[in-house]
């Protein structure tokens, strides 16, 4: 029997070093024998993308960034994670809901009980498939969260590319993304994984594989 569909996540804020693991956790599945599906957020297919170029470039604001969000991620659900899950990859996305609670939520100061209303609406069940069905909301199996302080991330990203509508905000708008993610982290403790990283890469690499050791996926 073909082995269950797998949703891991990677969050922190901008700078953290989540991108740089990505691929090697691909690798370790594919190693082991799974499919793997890659992908992000906002992004992951040919709308979503045009959405993200929209969402990290234009002036917007709040309500509009978290509707642009949720518009993102439906079609991404639809078209990308359900569909890799139902085949029963192991789906890698680099950020899914926990962002949107974190930065319009933490950093924009937009209501959480809105988010959850956009939640739900954007996981409005018949509309995703009729393989979709379940009771719940979908979240990943495992979220990655690379926890670090703002002024170092920013100390990383500095000068490395062109700063988007994100990553050019003050650390004040990321320690509250921070606060944001620790929020979540702490409603959620079985499904957050907080990875410390503020260490050399090597080290960062050592959390996350003990965080997925023991689980029984590798
Ligand atoms: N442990 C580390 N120590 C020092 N520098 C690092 C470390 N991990 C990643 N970097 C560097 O920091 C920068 C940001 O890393 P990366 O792009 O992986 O972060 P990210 O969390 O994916 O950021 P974003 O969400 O903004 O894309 C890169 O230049 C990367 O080479
Ligand atoms: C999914 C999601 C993302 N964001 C923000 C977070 C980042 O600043 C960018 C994405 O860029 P990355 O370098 O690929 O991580 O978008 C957000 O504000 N809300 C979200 O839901």
């Amino acid at each position: 029997m073909a082995a269950p569909g797998l949703f891991i996540s990677f969050e922190g804020i901008d700078g953290a070093g989540k991108s740089t693991h990505i691929d090697a956790l691909a690798a370790a599945f594919r190693a082991a024998g799974r499919q793997v599906t890659l992908t992000r957020e906002p992004g992951g297919t040919p709308l979503a993308e045009k959405i993200r170029a929209l969402a990290l470039h234009e002036p917007m604001d709040a309500l509009t960034e978290a509707l642009l969000m949720f518009a993102a991620r439906r079609d991404h659900l639809r078209q990308v994670i359900v569909p890799a899950l139902a085949r029963g990859d192991v789906v890698l996305c680099d950020r899914f809901t926990d962002a949107t609670f974190a930065y319009q939520g933490g950093g924009r100061g937009f209501d959480w009980q809105s988010l959850s209303i956009l939640e739900l609406l954007a996981q409005d069940a018949p509309a995703l498939g009729a393989d979709f069905v379940q009771k719940t909301l979908l979240q990943p199996d495992l979220t990655l969260w690379f926890d670090i302080p703002p002024a170092v991330a920013a100390e990383r990203l500095a000068g490395a590319r062109v700063p988007d509508r994100f990553e050019s905000q003050p650390v004040a708008f990321f320690d509250a993304v921070r606060a944001g993610y620790a929020r979540r982290a702490q409603a959620e403790p079985q499904r957050f994984a907080r990875i410390n990283a503020d260490q050399p890469r090597e080290a960062v690499a050592d959390e996350v594989r003990a965080a997925l050791d023991g689980r029984g996926w590798l």
